[in-house]
C-alpha cells in the first residue's frame, strides 16, 4: 500500500514502482519523457515501464484514448505497478477517471515536481512557497476524488468525498493559503533589509543561473576555491533540483575585487504555475544582480532547449533584460558541442577541472569592476537615475542644466550599457 504524508508528499523511504505515459501531440516528446524519468528518480520513484500515445486531441475524460487506459490497466497490473506518473498536468476528473479505470495511484509532472520540492526545501520561506504551490494545485482538484478513495487509503489531494466535507476543506485551505502569504509577506521584508544593508555597503552582485542540473553550484565551488575568504561550499550532486534554496558566498578575487555570487535553484520545462509565482520570490536576488552566468550543460546533445527554458523563465521572474554572460559548462565531458549563434557572449569552461575559469573570471572583472568615464544627461523626471548615479557611482562633476542633469562620472559596463540612451559627449 502507497503511503503518503498530511501534506501529500510520497514518504521518502519507500521505493514506488512507477510507469511513465506521455502524450505525444506535434513536438517529439523524448526529451520530455526522460527528463520525467530524472523528475521520477528525484522523488525516489523507481520507473519500471514507460508508454507514450501519440494522439491530435487529448482525451477530456481521460487524457489518453480509452484503449490506451485498459492497456495501461494491464500493464499496471502485469508489472506490479503501484503508481502510473503522467507528463502532462490532468483535471481533477481525469485523475478520478484514471484512477479508477486503472487501479493504483494517478499522479502527475506537476505533483511530482511539488513533491521534489516540498522534500527538499530547508527555508522557512522555501517550504511555505511550496506549500501554497501544492495548495493551490489542489483547491480545483478537490472534487475530483470519488470511490477509488476508499480503496487506495488517503493520499495526494485525495481528501473531501462528501460536499459538506468537501465546502469544509475548501474553506480550511483557503484560510491556510491566506496564512501562508502573510506569513510570506514577512520573510519577505527581512530579506529586503537585508538586501538593502548589502546595496549601501556596494557590493556588486553576481548570480547563477540556469537548467537544472547544468552545474551552477559546482562552478560557485569552483570560484569559491579561488577566493581568499573563507566561505563554506555549497551542495553539488548529480540529480535534479539538489539546489533548492538561493545561497549567497562572498567571493575576493586575486585583484582584491569582492563580490556576492548567488547560487539558484535550476529551472525545468514546464515548471508548474504556482511555482512560478514562488520563483519570482526565491529569485529576486536575481533581479537586482549586477551580472547574470547564465550556465549551461554543454555536455547535453538538446542544449538550445534547455537555453530556451532558462531564458523564458529569466523573462517570467523580470530578469530577462539583465546584463548575462552563457557559460558552456561541462567541456570536459561535451563532444561535439554546436553553439547557435544568439549575438551574446559565450565562455566555455569546466567547472570539474577548472579549465576556462580564468577567463571567467576575467569577464566578471570586465564587466563589473571595470568603469569608464561618461557623460550623462539625465532629464529631471527622472530623479531615480540622479540618486542612483550619486549613490552607486563615483561622480566626477555634476551640473544643472535646461533639461536635465549632467552628470561626468565612472559607469560600470553594464550601468554604462543600462544607461546609454543619456550618454553624450561634449
Ligand atoms: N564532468 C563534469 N561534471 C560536472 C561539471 N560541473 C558540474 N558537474 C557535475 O554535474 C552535476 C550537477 O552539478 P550541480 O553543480 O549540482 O548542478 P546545479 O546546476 O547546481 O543543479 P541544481 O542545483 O539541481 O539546479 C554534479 O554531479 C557535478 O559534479 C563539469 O564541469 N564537468
Ligand atoms: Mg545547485
Amino acid at each position: 500500500m502507497l503511503r503518503f504524508t498530511e501534506d501529500n508528499r510520497v514518504l521518502e523511504e519507500e521505493c514506488y514502482r512507477a510507469i511513465l505515459v506521455g502524450l505525444q501531440r506535434n513536438r517529439d516528446i523524448s526529451y520530455s519523457m526522460q527528463e520525467l524519468r530524472g523528475l521520477a528518480e528525484a522523488a525516489s520513484v523507481e520507473v519500471i515501464g514507460e508508454a507514450v500515445q501519440s494522439l491530435e486531441k487529448p482525451n477530456t475524460a481521460t487524457l489518453v484514448g480509452s484503449g490506451k487506459v485498459l492497456e495501461l490497466a494491464e500493464m499496471a497490473k502485469h508489472m506490479e505497478a503501484d503508481m502510473v506518473v503522467f507528463n502532462d498536468e490532468l483535471t481533477g476528473m481525469q485523475l478520478r477517471n484514471l484512477e479508477d479505470a486503472i487501479g493504483v495511484r494517478i499522479i502527475d509532472r506537476t505533483i511530482l515536481i511539488l513533491d521534489i520540492f516540498a522534500s527538499r526545501a530547508t527555508s522557512a520561506e522555501g517550504k511555505l512557497q511550496v506549500e501554497l504551490a501544492q495548495l493551490q494545485y489542489r483547491m480545483p482538484r478537490l472534487t475530483g476524488f470519488g470511490k477509488s478513495l476508499s480503496r487506495l487509503g488517503g493520499g495526494i489531494g485525495t481528501r473531501g468525498p462528501g460536499e459538506k466535507k468537501l465546502e469544509t476543506d475548501r474553506r480550511h485551505i483557503e484560510r491556510r493559503m491566506d496564512d501562508i502569504r502573510a506569513e510570506l509577506a514577512r520573510v519577505r521584508t527581512n530579506r529586503s533589509v537585508q538586501r538593502s544593508r548589502r546595496e549601501k555597503a556596494d557590493i556588486p552582485v553576481v548570480a547563477l543561473v540556469g537548467y537544472t542540473n547544468s552545474g551552477k553550484s559546482a562552478l560557485m565551488n569552483r570560484l569559491l576555491a579561488l577566493s581568499d575568504k573563507e566561505e563554506k561550499s555549497v551542495c553539488e550532486r548529480d540529480m535534479l533540483f539538489a539546489t533548492l534554496d538561493t545561497q549567497q558566498r562572498s567571493i575576493r578575487l586575486d585583484s582584491g575585487h569582492e563580490f556576492i555570487l548567488v547560487d539558484t535553484v535550476g529551472f525545468v520545462s514546464r515548471l508548474p504555475h504556482g511555482m512560478v509565482e514562488a520563483f519570482k520570490a526565491t529569485l529576486s536576488e536575481v533581479r537586482y544582480a549586477d551580472l547574470l552566468l547564465h550556465v549551461v550543460d554543454a555536455s547535453y546533445e538538446d542544449n538550445q532547449f534547455q537555453i530556451d527554458v532558462t531564458n523564458r523563465v529569466l523573462e517570467e521572474i523580470g530578469a530577462g533584460d539583465k546584463e548575462k554572460l552563457t557559460v558552456f559548462n561541462k567541456m570536459d565531458i561535451a563532444d561535439g558541442l554546436t553553439v547557435p549563434e544568439s549575438g551574446e557572449r559565450n565562455l566555455f569552461l569546466s567547472a570539474k577541472t577548472g579549465e576556462g575559469i580564468e577567463e571567467l573570471v576575467g569577464e566578471i572583472e570586465e564587466r563589473v569592476f571595470d568603469t569608464e568615464t561618461v557623460r550623462l544627461l539625465i532629464p529631471y523626471d527622472r530623479g531615480d537615475l540622479s540618486s542612483y548615479l550619486c549613490d552607486k557611482t563615483n561622480v566626477i562633476s555634476m551640473e544643472y542644466r535646461e533639461t536635465g542633469t549632467e552628470f561626468l562620472t565612472e559607469l560600470s559596463s553594464a550601468d554604462h550599457q543600462r544607461l546609454k540612451e543619456y550618454e553624450f559627449t561634449k
